[in-house]
């Protein structure tokens, strides 16, 4: 049975504009502990301005979000400690091995674990043993998301945002990538992935959400994406639209 506490990230009734452009008009979306939804949508359809609410970087004008029950507007603090986010560049001290931006960014989140303890996350996350000292400006993006998933995980993290996750991977990073959630999902994280990548999409997603001009054009359950093919229903809605 699912109930409201189950609810992780909540967008109610979200509108956000730029001068004269709507970016968000009324979205509505919900994630729940353990899954994983897709928000889809072209160049330009709200997915990033969505996320930035999220994050408390922007105010809406209308509507409200919260993670975890936190409303970001009324304590950014205690929404972000729920909340991790993995940008489509992973932000990471580049001199840093990835083994010390781990350390660094659960300190930051005043998460304390042994050495061992840190590079058991590392493990865990698949990055290889090499690379945990070597600075991440030797990494590949996906050795970086890899430490963004490790400070998820050791920050205990109810809510992870992603944004482009698998552009610029190739199909086994982006494979490896998807265990990953999929791990983490399994473990009860709430995750909000927005994606240009029908295929992840379709493999990965509990739920899917289409935004087209700043509205939320379609929304798919699991057994929906099962049962469709996901890029016919996504150029359903966007094809006859020029995007932004
Ligand atoms: N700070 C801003 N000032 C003015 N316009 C903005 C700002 N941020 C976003 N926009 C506009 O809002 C619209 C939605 O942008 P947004 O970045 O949310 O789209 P997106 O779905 O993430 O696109 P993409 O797939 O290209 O990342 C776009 O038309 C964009 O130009």
């Amino acid at each position: 049975m699912t109930t409201n506490q189950d609810v992780i990230i909540e967008i109610n009734q979200l509108s956000k504009h730029f001068g004269d452009y709507q970016a968000l008009n009324d979205v509505n979306l919900t994630v729940k502990q353990g899954e994983v939804l897709a928000l889809l949508g072209p160049n330009g359809a709200g997915k990033t301005t969505t996320i930035n609410c999220l994050l408390g970087f922007l105010k809406p004008d209308n509507g409200q979000v919260r993670i975890a029950g936190v409303n970001p507007q009324q304590n950014v603090v205690n929404a972000r400690k729920n909340l991790a986010y993995i940008p489509e560049q992973v932000a990471l001290y580049p001199r840093l091995s990835g083994l010390e931006n781990l350390v660094y960014f659960s300190k930051v989140a005043k998460v304390e674990k042994s050495e061992q303890e840190f590079k058991a996350l590392l493990e865990q996350v698949a990055l290889p043993a090499h690379a945990f000292n070597k600075p991440v400006n030797s990494y590949s993006k996906g050795m970086r998301q890899k430490v963004g998933i490790a400070i998820a995980i050791a920050k205990q993290a109810k809510a992870l945002i992603l944004d482009e996750p698998t552009s610029g991977l190739d199909p086994s990073a982006s494979y490896e990538f998807s265990q990953l959630i999929q791990q983490l999902a399994k473990q009860g994280v709430a995750i909000l992935m927005a994606t240009h990548d029908l295929f992840r999409a379709q493999e990965d997603a509990h739920s899917v959400a289409i935004l087209n001009q700043g509205r939320l054009v379609d929304y798919l359950n699991f057994e929906q994406i099962q049962t469709v093919q996901l890029e016919s229903v996504y150029l359903k809605h966007i094809k006859a639209e020029p995007s932004c």
